[in-house]
């Protein structure tokens, strides 16, 4: 930035286009060329902005009018957080030490992001700080002048208490911009006021696609599996009749499995935990007994083979099970998009709320839909589906003893089952850390996770043991020891890459992890630069998609069809990674594009 007034990573005033009010911004870098700052807001918001319409910090005051109640400064009432953040360049790598501790940035409390992200509201309780600050965006961006009044009178209001309010001054708040919205936009403007702007998944059509092929290539690889050829060159493989697809003994088998499922789910054992603040503040509270989840089932599943209950039953209704597990996550989706209608703004998923309904009913319109205080969406991801899957793995050993006559289950057969079981019962021993990971905090509960959660992964997952059934492959002892090492490896890099950053996430100024590197970022929210984190930026998917390639090395390779997971699964993670960087560059800024260059490879070392 040679010529330049502002320098990168500097925070600074800048004007918000086409009104006079100046709001915090960083300085992310300076185009020579066209002379413009591209800075980012505390929303979030990129823009490029003239030199001229950018200010120093100190003028802050003088140009917005905006004093905190009691006439405070508003540098001296922020947090000690806060000043601490600002002092620091967000550039800067800290190395944490105990003797530091109290020094150490700390996540921020619900109260911590609110003087940071909304300062001028400072002091109005925390509550639909989000939907305040897009409608003071957008108001803002459409009618400066209704805006800015709007601001005086509601911060006059609370200093002197002139008029009879509204019991929170920030509900009065949004309901004086609401009218302004309503008074000044067009309708197809109105309809945009905080909805998601930027659709993923190719948008609307790529929602509708989706809908359609996710059921499309279950059935074929379904189907392709029970071949005797599973060849790519046998495709299409040949469509059963459709009545016996349906048989109402395994659909009730398969409600009963959910029913089970969410029995154990409501089990008052294990202890109850917080999950991350949600855009409104509130942290909704979950049960964490998902290990006992799998025990009781294990117990259930091992009472049953003793009754000499035949479970290789579900082996040979594969088809059944699946169109049944299909037909429910349909009218789980249907429920879960009915109901949304109905949530309150601040309960809607960030990413889902797009206003038209076939990708909002994929993406999930609500974030974490709940029955009292039953969590559908952090139930069905870890129960029903992920136990379900490893009961199918079993069904499938049962069956390749049947089918092949064996009295002990192949090598190959045992290695895939105890590969995913160790999977699945690491997921519920570290139930927890699902807290902190996309699907929760992000995404929201519709088609893509209902089917996702209750489809695919039981279905889909499994298709290495189902393929073992009637494609034996013999194993020697040499590549044994190989495909164990593989898991071995994928596993050790995967749990230490969550457990790193879980750990961190929760409590980051546990004296455990004084040795690790941080970046700060101006949330308050630190990143980690060292251990497995500072060689990748997706360490963990790293380990995955090594585990996975171990899960369908002993199938051997006369088919691609036992290593449709890994390869679907690198696509899967690839485009979430993309996902996330997209977030993380929104949420932290230039922070982040420091983490990037400190942190150059994605999820391959060596490959950017
Ligand atoms: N088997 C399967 O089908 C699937 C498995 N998975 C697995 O699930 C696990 C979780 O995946 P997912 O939720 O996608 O991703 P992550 O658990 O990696 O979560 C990404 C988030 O981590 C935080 N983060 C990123 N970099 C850092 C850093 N350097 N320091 C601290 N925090 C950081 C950011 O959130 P913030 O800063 O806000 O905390 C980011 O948004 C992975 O192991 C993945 O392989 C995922 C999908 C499918
Ligand atoms: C397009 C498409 C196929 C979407 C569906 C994706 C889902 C199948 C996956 C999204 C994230 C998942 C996670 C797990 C299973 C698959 C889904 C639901 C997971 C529960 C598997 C076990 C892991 O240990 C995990 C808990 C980290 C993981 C979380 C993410």
């Amino acid at each position: 930035m040679p010529s330049n007034r502002f320098q990168k990573g500097e925070a600074v005033m800048g004007r918000w286009p086409g009104s006079s009010l100046y709001y915090e911004v960083k300085v992310l870098s300076y185009d020579t060329d066209t002379q413009l700052y591209t800075v980012i807001y505390k929303d979030g918001t990129e823009l490029e902005l003239k030199g001229a319409d950018m200010k120093v910090s100190s003028l802050y005051q003088r140009a917005t009018g905006f004093r905190q109640s009691g006439g405070r400064s508003r540098s001296r009432s922020r947090s000690p957080s806060r000043r601490r953040s600002r002092s620091r360049s967000p550039a800067r790598v800290t190395r944490r030490s105990t003797s530091r501790t109290k020094e150490a940035p700390k996540e921020p409390k619900p109260k911590d992001v609110l003087e940071v992200r909304v300062s001028p509201l400072a002091y109005v309780k925390f509550k639909n700080v989000q939907n305040c600050k897009k409608l003071l965006l957008f108001c803002h961006k459409f009618c400066p002048q209704k805006a800015e009044a709007v601001l005086e009178k509601n911060r006059v209001g609370t200093r002197y208490n002139l008029r009879p309010r509204k019991e929170d001054p920030m509900d009065q708040l949004i309901e004086d911009l609401q009218k302004i919205v309503d008074e000044t936009l067009s309708e197809p403007e109105k309809q945009t006021v905080g909805k998601t702007a930027e659709l993923e998944f190719g948008g609307k059509l790529g929602a509708a696609f989706m809908i359609v092929f996710l059921p499309a290539v279950t059935f074929v690889l379904l189907l392709m599996c029970q071949q005797k050829d599973p060849s790519l060159l046998d495709f299409p493989p040949v469509l059963p009749e459709l009545d016996t697809l349906w048989d109402a003994g395994v659909f009730g088998i398969v409600a009963l499995w959910f029913l089970f499922q969410a029995l154990l789910y409501m089990l008052p054992v294990g202890k109850v935990v917080e999950g991350l603040p949600l855009a409104t503040g509130k942290r909704l509270k979950y049960r964490i007994n998902g290990f006992y989840a799998v025990i009781l089932s294990a117990a259930a599943l091992g009472v049953a083979y003793y009754q000499d209950v035949d479970l290789s039953y579900i082996h040979d209704h594969f088809m059944q099970f699946a169109v049944s597990s299909m037909i429910l996550s349909s009218v789980l989706s249907v429920y879960l998009y009915v109901r949304s209608r109905w949530a309150r703004e601040g309960e809607l998923a960030p990413g889902g709320n797009s206003g038209n309904v076939i990708y909002d009913f994929y993406i999930g319109h609500e974030l974490n839909p709940r029955i009292k205080s039953f969590d559908l969406k952090y139930f069905c991801e870890l129960r029903p589906g992920l136990i379900g899957w490893i009961v199918i793995n079993f069904s499938m050993l049962l069956a390749e003893m049947k089918f092949q006559k064996l009295d002990t289950p192949s090598l190959a057969m045992m290695l895939v089952n105890g590969f995913q079981l160790l999977y699945v019962a690491d997921a519920l021993w570290h139930e927890e850390a699902i807290l902190t990971t996309m699907d929760i905090v992000h995404d929201g509960f519709g088609f893509m996770l209902a089917f996702g959660d209750l489809v695919w992964v039981p279905f889909t997952y499994s298709l290495q043991a189902f393929y073992l059934v009637k494609h034996p492959n013999a194993l020697s002892w040499p590549w044994v020891a190989v495909i164990l090492a593989i898991k071995l490896i994928g596993y050790s890099v995967f749990r230490k890459a969550n457990s790193e950053k879980n750990a961190f996430r929760r409590n980051p100024t546990d004296p455990k992890l004084s040795h690790v590197r941080t970046i700060p970022t101006a949330t308050g929210k630190s990143l980690l630069v060292s251990g497995l984190w500072g060689l990748v930026r997706h360490p963990n998917y790293l380990g995955d998609i090594i585990m996975a390639s171990a899960w369908s090395l002993p199938c051997g390779f006369t088919h691609i069809l036992p290593y449709f997971y890994v390869i679907y699964f690198i696509c899967l993670l690839i485009h979430r990674e993309a996902r996330d960087e997209k977030q993380c560059r929104k949420k932290y800024g230039s922070a982040w594009d420091e983490y990037c260059r400190q942190v150059r490879y994605r999820i391959i070392p060596g490959v950017y």
